[in-house]
């Protein structure tokens, strides 16, 4: 290099200026170059120097000094794209901590029983007569949710192998849990068609624009309902698919907290029967969740409100959303980590499609489990009737607090009643301990809803009202996992497949005795009959 610049000089490159004046760079060129007579630039660029050609090695030159910028300018690049991750994490703390690493599954959901919509219907002309104004929060001031879960710790939610489940069946319980807890599907999206936009590598990042178009700029019309955290719309999306999205309540702190924690719990899971939150909306204070519509109301409307209308709940429809419902919560509690928690399990919040499938909504209250911990300890919160005596008294949550919660829901939907209803004398204010003293009675057939046209039989019904007794047992750990409650409701949607295995086993938990049991203290003087558990099926489900 130094010879080939001293050469430079020699042929009177003035514009040439030595490497030492110039640090880096190896030489610029002036215009004296078009100084030179062409005859002699072409003889000395022509001559060899180490049998290499002047102009070979001017190119050489040029292109190492290329290749030096550009490096330069790719080690830039990497700097750069590094300090931009590290500020995204920091502001992922503020917004919602969605981990990439979240799974989104799975295989079919093989044990649906995919009845026609017709089944679940006794069409009647009765309107709307009960005002299903029950809702009361215990502790819903929106005031800040003091627990111990850290507020902006990364999620990973990753499916459990069934394997690891505890098996407290043996391994034919196994191979069955296994194909309850199978779960997911392959649904059409609702995005087709949209740019795939997120930034917080989940779901679709609406604008505010979008949502205003979608939903006629949050007109009244489209007013779906009102929560304790928001109102919800219904919308259409550019490509036509139809939306509710929930317009947080403006305040900002509170916003944050409930988005961040739907976002946590379901942003990236995905189940047949949990609702599924498609994108959000961050813009300014406001924080809005799109999830899919789900058309055909809730179980709150459909036992007390507004789809009565409609007709009513069979029992076979009846059926069909609990054990949805009971397999999202078997899904959430035991094939997922780390667990959710749902705290708000209540029949508004159980959405139905248009094939009487159940969705679980209304995130906004769960939280997650990891897997040391057997509970966390958190302000009560959660809907009067509903929430699991030892949580309303110590605050200590696990997932046996779902189970109580869905146990009240099942006597729910099989009574027609609501959880607390102080229109009633005061031995029947309280649904379980109402229920309790009539299963303690033998009076357990009386307690079917009364608007059911065909009535269970009395086999699936006292089936249905053990599951629900086991549930609601005030010492949590002798409540069933839901994965359990799931194969029990199975076997009430499948009485005949039980029926074979009961006469090769010759036993069946689902006998008399265990409903004493389950019914505690409130039946020890009255005793259930045993023959009842063997009454004929006089009505066909
Ligand atoms: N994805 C959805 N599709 C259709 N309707 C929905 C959807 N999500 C919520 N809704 C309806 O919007 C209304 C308000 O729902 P939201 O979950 O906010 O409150 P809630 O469950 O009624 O009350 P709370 O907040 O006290 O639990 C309910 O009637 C619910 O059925």
């Amino acid at each position: 290099m130094v010879s080939l610049r001293k050469k430079l000089c020699l042929i009177g490159f003035d514009g040439l200026v030595p490497i030492e004046n110039l640090g880096t760079a190896e030489f610029l060129l002036t215009s004296n170059l078009q100084k030179m007579s062409s005859g002699s630039l072409n003889a000395e660029l022509s001559k060899k120097y180490g049998g290499i050609k002047l102009w070979v090695l001017i190119g050489i030159s040029v292109g190492a000094f290329i290749v030096l910028i550009l490096g330069i300018l790719s080690i830039w690049a990497m700097f750069r794209r590094k300090s931009r991750r590290t500020l995204d994490k920091n502001s992922l703390c503020r917004i919602p901590n969605v981990s990439k690493e979240i799974r989104v599954d799975r295989v079919g959901d093989q044990s649906t029983n995919d009845h026609p919509e017709t089944l679940f219907l006794n069409i009647n002309d009765k309107s709307s007569d009960k005002n299903s104004e029950k809702i009361v929060h215990l502790g819903r001031s929106r005031s800040s949710d003091v627990d111990n879960v850290s507020q902006c710790s990364s999620i990973y939610h990753h499916e459990r192998a069934c394997s690891s489940q505890s098996g407290e069946e043996g391994s034919s319980g196994n191979a069955r849990k296994q194909s309850s807890l199978s779960y997911g599907l392959v649904m059409p999206s609702p995005l087709i068609g949209l740019p795939e936009i997120s930034h917080l590598g989940w779901g679709h990042w609406f604008t505010l624009r979008d949502l205003e178009n979608a939903t006629n700029r949050f007109s009244p019309e489209c007013v779906l309902g009102e929560g304790g955290y928001g109102v919800v719309y219904r919308g259409r999306l550019v490509n036509g698919s139809e939306v509710a999205v929930k317009k947080l309540l403006n305040n900002l702190g509170q916003a944050e907290r409930e988005f961040r924690v739907e976002v946590e719990a379901i942003g990236n899971v995905r189940h047949k029967n949990l609702v599924r939150l498609l994108g959000y909306c961050i813009e300014g204070i406001q924080r809005m969740l799109v999830y899919e519509y789900v058309n055909n109301g809730n179980l709150e409307q459909w036992l007390h409100g507004a789809m009565r209308q409609h007709g009513t709940l069979t029992w076979e429809a009846r059926i069909k959303v609990l054990l949805g419902t009971a397999r999202a919560l078997a899904y959430l509690h035991e094939a997922i980590e780390p667990k959710v928690v749902h705290r708000d399990i209540k029949s508004s919040n159980i959405l139905i499609d248009n094939e009487f499938n159940a969705k679980v909504s209304d995130f906004g209250l769960a939280k997650l489990l990891g897997s040391g911990e057997s509970h966390i300890t958190t302000r009560v919160m959660g809907t009067f009737g509903y929430v699991a005596p030892e949580y309303a008294n110590t605050g200590l949550l696990n997932e046996k607090s779902d189970v109580y919660s869905f146990g009240v829901l099942l006597l729910e939907a099989v009574t027609g009643r609501d959880p607390v209803d102080y229109s009633r004398p005061a031995n029947e204010v309280n649904l379980v301990e109402w229920l309790k003293m009539m299963v303690g009675n033998r009076r357990a057939e009386e307690v079917v809803d009364p608007n059911l046209e065909v009535k269970p039989t009395t086999r699936a019904l006292k089936r249905v009202l053990l599951v629900a007794l086991k549930c609601v047992d005030p010492d949590a750990e002798k409540r069933p996992k839901m994965s359990q409650v799931v194969r029990m409701l199975e076997t009430d949607e499948f009485p005949y497949r039980e029926d074979r295995r009961s006469r090769r086993s010759r036993t069946t938990s689902m006998d008399v005795e265990s409903m004493k049991e389950s019914c505690g203290s409130a039946e020890t003087e009255n005793r259930v009959e045993p023959s009842e558990s063997h009454t004929s099926e006089t009505n066909n489900a």
